[in-house]
């Protein structure tokens, strides 16, 4: 693995998708929301939020649906390819005229969320002094990326949410909006998620962590003006997550014990079983979209959520959810497993418990397309009042 050279100057966007510091951000929108006191302490004083939006904001601006990205998403939910946006949307086929997220209705707003690296505010941004943020971009909850989200909305004249609705990480930010906006929010659509992170949760985050830090071209977060990126960290970090995405049985019956083609794998010099080399792929493809720093960040923040912290514990916390909540977990996601969305459903006012039947596990939230529309025409269904 080698290590990639860092732009110094800004750039245009490739059209290959591969993230640089410094890129101007494509098509997307922007909103200035000026300083932000987070809620471990830290300050940011001049935040930018980049968002996308389809459809059209109606006179009394109440047909507002966010859709929130999971860990290395961003606002490109739905869309082509092309120049600006070199990838297709992570939830392709969900938001249109006559679809779920139904833009002859509603207003579908997606942010990248803070901490990210795909145009709102993040450690590669610049700090005041003109240097990067790298090291020095504060901790960051779930909870300031929602006030993030909330501010921006305020901006654009938005005060109530038709819905709110995420998966994974995106789940997160989707309930920990019922929470803080109770009153704010008419519907909650949580997908793969949870209300708190878990042991076993923060547990698979240790030792991501642990690869990027450790890798030495991490620089301690201030790599972006030495020329090198830590992809061997990164990398090692997303083979790990990966398998808690997947499940062991498609591994296996996919991969087996096969070599990759041209490769033996019962050799000392290299040869790879197939399913290395699968994840060798995944690794290589997020180093080239993906900033390090702004794994760590959004990692810490995951680890950080528990929509209980500071109210009285989770049960309090969800009793006081107004939302008209629909709560779908994949059945064999080893990560998010159901029993935390029924934890969640438990807790809550008015629940609705969903599941997405998937032989892929925690990725099944972004494969099963088929099915989360029908969660999401359901949810969108019901009368919320
Ligand atoms: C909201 C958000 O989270 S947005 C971000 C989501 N997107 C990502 O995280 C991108 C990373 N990809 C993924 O996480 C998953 O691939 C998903 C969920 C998007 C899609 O899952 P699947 O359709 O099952 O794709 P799968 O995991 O099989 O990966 C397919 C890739 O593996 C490659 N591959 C398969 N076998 C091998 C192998 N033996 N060696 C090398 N590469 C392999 C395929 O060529 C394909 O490559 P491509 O994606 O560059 O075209
Ligand atoms: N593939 C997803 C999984 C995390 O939920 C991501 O990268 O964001």
């Amino acid at each position: 693995m080698t290590a990639r050279p860092v732009a110094r100057a800004p750039r245009r966007r490739p059209d290959d998708g591969t993230w640089r510091p410094g890129d101007p951000a494509g098509h997307r929108q922007f909103q200035n929301l000026g300083e932000i006191h987070l809620e471990r302490g830290g300050v940011l004083p001049d935040v930018q939020v980049a968002y996308e939006t389809w459809g059209t904001l109606n006179a009394d601006a109440d047909n507002v649906i966010l859709v929130e990205h999971a860990l290395t998403g961003d606002s490109h939910v739905v869309g082509a390819a092309g120049p600006g946006h070199p990838t297709p949307g992570w939830w392709d086929g969900l938001v249109g005229p006559g679809l779920p997220l139904d833009t002859d209705r509603f207003f579908v707003l997606s942010t990248n969320v803070l901490g990210g690296c795909q145009g709102t505010t993040g450690p590669v941004s610049t700090a005041p002094d003109g240097r990067h943020w790298g090291a020095r971009f504060p901790y960051v909850t779930i909870r300031d990326q929602v006030r993030v989200e909330e501010l921006l909305l305020e901006r654009l004249g938005v005060r109530r949410l038709a819905a709110v609705v995420g998966g994974s990480m995106g789940g997160m930010r989707a309930i920990e909006w019922a929470v803080m906006g109770a009153e704010r929010v008419e519907r909650a659509i949580v997908v793969a998620s949870t209300a708190h992170a878990t042991a076993d949760q923060i547990a698979w985050a240790q030792p991501q962590l642990l690869a990027i830090r450790t890798d030495p071209d991490f620089a301690g977060g201030d790599y972006y003006d030495t020329g090198r990126t830590p992809d061997a960290g990164l990398g090692i970090a997303r083979r790990i997550a990966h398998v808690t995405y997947r499940t062991e049985t498609e591994l296996n019956d996919r991969f087996g014990r096969q070599a990759q083609p041209g490769e033996d794998p019962l050799r000392a010099d290299r040869g790879r079983f197939a399913v290395e080399s699968y994840l060798d792929h995944h690794a290589s493809k997020l180093t080239g979209r993906f900033d390090a720093n702004s794994y760590v960040v959004l990692t810490e923040a995951m680890n950080s959520h528990d929509v209980g912290r500071g109210r009285g514990g989770l049960a309090a916390a969800l009793r006081r959810v107004e939302a008209d909540c629909t709560i779908a977990s994949v059945d064999t996601d080893r990560l998010y497993p159901p029993r935390l969305s029924d934890e969640m459903a438990g807790l809550l006012p008015r629940a609705t418990r969903e599941s997405i039947h998937s032989a892929f596990g925690h990725d099944g939230f972004l494969i099963e397309t088929g099915q989360v529309a029908a969660i999401v025409r359901r949810a969108l269904a019901r009368n919320a009042g």
